[in-house]
């Protein structure tokens, strides 16, 4: 069996891994490697799982990561964004990148490579910047050349790739270490006419902070610092918030260990507890706001949204007037966003429906005098209007930190995300409202024209192929439902395998031997694929299992015991 070391699937931190969909919340990723759950698959007992080592072996392996990481892509991605001209173009530019970032570095590139490109999936991007983002790992490893690029995949996409690299050589141009000069980059950077390079470059800069621990202490700190004062802002100014803070939180634990440390574990200790919290909270509110007959009558919708604070802003805040952590009163927070019926007066109802809200909650919990703030009565000077109460969510015996809850209308939500009051203002990332207003424009201005470049084909172009099967219409390129011998072979060619790992992979996947793939047999195929990424997944939740039985295992070890205590749970549902 060929010991490829990657598996075709999208890899987190440089680790592979398989994410489940949730309704909230961030992605769930599963770590995999494909040799341990071959070795899983051969200690399985009955019934036994289809034969998933043959397809995977040589140029079948090849096919199989195309395949894995496409799918994997285009289900991030989403319907809308999935078009049938975005997938060929993904398509081709995974054909072009994953030969060549096989090539660097033992595999670990194309692992990155494809965390880049799932983290840009994950923000919405579109085909051509999620494309750019797996083909600048090859470009940046010496193993593609522009040339290739524009050639195989697009003019478009060379053009993104050469303006996110402009941005990427930018900050040696000026002292980062002064304020004066990250703002002035700041604002150089959202120049920019395709504002998409900007965020590729952020998705590439988180990528780089996850993988710092190789490098010398001094270059980590530079590079941290980097971050911290040009690229965190410049996320929150684009509005990808989840990215700022994770930028946030790396570079606080590069620039300072010692502080993050002690904050980390503070924080850490209470985590999993305080986020079932912020849930059950807001499960319990919801449910009450929606019951309130008075609130039925003059709000058309309600949501709640909840958050854990980061380690980086409880230490801001901590710094900002030396309180202890337990004075921090938003560790955790909830927000209520209401809409308030069209039919009314929404200078009225709006306000209103607030302070019901706030009536509801006192009627609930116990509300912690002194710490309310009504910035909807009396708004900030910047506009800014909010209903802010702290609960006491603690019990018996069982001290917690506080809980802010904040409380708006929809527009007053709007103000405080976007407008003069916005959040990137609050936070210092951007100080010139016009500059945030024109950001915006650039940025609809550049979704649409990818939108326009992107737009599918005629319907008589799809030939009833489904969403599902993107794939299988993709290597059938004469569009005849079948995968043909020359067919399989072209796509082997692209990916670096010879003819006969094509004749071999064909002999294994054609069911009926007619020569050729049916959707069907496809099908297949795409299940083992699947197989193998569940087997994986199982793979480390039972390596925690034993790790917690055993302490220590090694790889043989661990094989043994799979095979004596574990045997039968192995198997795939
Ligand atoms: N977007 C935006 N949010 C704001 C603004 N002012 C306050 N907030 C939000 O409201 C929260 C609480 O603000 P305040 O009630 O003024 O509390 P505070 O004085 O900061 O009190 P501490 O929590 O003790 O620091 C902040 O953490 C922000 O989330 C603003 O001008 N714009
Ligand atoms: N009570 C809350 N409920 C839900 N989301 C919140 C709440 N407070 C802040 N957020 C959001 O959480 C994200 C992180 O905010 P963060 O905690 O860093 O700052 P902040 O609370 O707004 O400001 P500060 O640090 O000055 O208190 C932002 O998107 C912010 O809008
Ligand atoms: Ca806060
Ligand atoms: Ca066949």
């Amino acid at each position: 069996m060929a010991t490829a070391a990657t598996a075709a699937t999208i890899p987190a931190g440089g680790r592979p891994y398989r994410r489940t969909r949730t309704r909230c919340g961030p992605p769930r990723l599963h770590r995999f490697s494909l040799q341990a759950s071959a070795a899983a698959a051969a200690s399985s007992s009955s019934p036994p799982a289809p034969s998933t080592s043959a397809p995977v072996e040589g140029g079948g392996r090849l096919v199989a990561e195309l395949v894995g990481a496409f799918n994997e892509l285009t289900e991030r991605m989403g319907e809308e964004l999935a078009t049938s001209s975005s997938s060929r173009l993904l398509f081709r530019a995974l054909k072009l990148a994953l030969p060549a970032l096989r090539e660097s570095d033992g595999g670990r590139t194309l692992s990155r490579a494809l965390v880049v490109a799932a983290s840009l999936a994950d923000l919405q991007m579109d085909a051509e910047v999620i494309s750019a983002g797996i083909l600048r790992e090859a470009l940046d490893a010496g193993t593609v050349s522009m040339r290739d690029i524009k050639a195989q995949v697009g003019v478009s996409i060379a053009h993104l790739l050469h303006e996110s690299l402009r941005l990427k050589h930018a900050p040696s141009k000026l002292d980062v270490l002064d304020d004066e000069s990250a703002t002035a980059l700041r604002k150089f950077c959202l120049t920019y006419y395709d504002i998409r390079a900007v965020i590729l470059e952020l998705v590439l800069k988180l990528d780089m902070m996850r993988h710092l621990d190789s490098l010398p202490r001094y270059l980590q700190q530079i590079k941290a610092l980097e971050v911290m004062k040009i690229y965190a802002p410049l996320a929150h100014a684009v509005g990808a918030g989840n990215l700022s803070l994770e930028l946030e939180d790396l570079s606080f634990r590069y620039l300072f260990p010692h502080s993050y440390g002690h904050i980390d574990e503070w924080l850490r200790n209470q985590e999993t507890e305080s986020k079932l919290i912020i849930d059950e909270y807001k499960e319990q509110l919801l449910q009450a706001l929606k019951s309130d007959d008075e609130l039925k009558q003059i709000v058309q919708d309600i949501s709640i949204q909840g958050r854990y604070k980061s380690r980086f802003s409880t230490m801001k805040k901590l710094v900002k007037d030396g309180r202890q952590p337990e004075e921090v009163n938003d560790i955790l927070g909830l927000r209520v966003i209401l809409d308030p019926r069209c039919d009314g007066d929404s200078s009225e109802w709006g306000p209103r429906a607030c302070h019901r809200t706030h009536e509801i909650i006192q009627s609930l919990w116990k509300e912690v005098p002194g710490r309310t703030k009504d910035y909807i009565s009396r708004p900030k000077e910047n506009g800014y209007q909010s209903l802010h109460v702290a609960i006491d969510v603690s019990e018996p015996g069982k001290k917690r930190p506080l809980m802010e809850i904040q409380i708006r209308t929809n527009e007053m939500h709007r103000l405080a995300v976007g407008g003069a009051a916005s959040h990137s203002l609050y936070k210092g990332g951007l100080t010139d409202p016009g500059e945030a207003k024109r950001l915006k424009t650039i940025m609809l201005a550049a979704a649409e024209l990818a939108a326009l470049r992107l737009r599918d084909l005629p319907a008589s172009d799809k030939k009833g192929r489904d969403f599902k099967n993107r794939a299988f219409c993709l290597l059938d390129k004469n569009g005849d439902g079948r995968i043909s011998i020359e067919e399989l072979t072209e796509v082997m060619e692209d990916l670096g395998a010879g003819g006969k790992d094509a004749t071999e992979l064909m002999h294994l996947l054609d069911a009926n031997s007619d020569g050729s793939l049916s959707s069907e047999e496809f099908e297949s195929f795409q299940r083992q694929v699947e197989l193998m990424r569940s087997l994986e997944d199982n793979d480390d939740h039972y390596r925690k299992i034993l790790k917690e039985k055993l302490q220590t295992i090694d790889s043989a070890g661990l094989i043994h015991v799979y095979r004596k205590e574990l045997g039968d749970k192995l198997l795939v549902s």
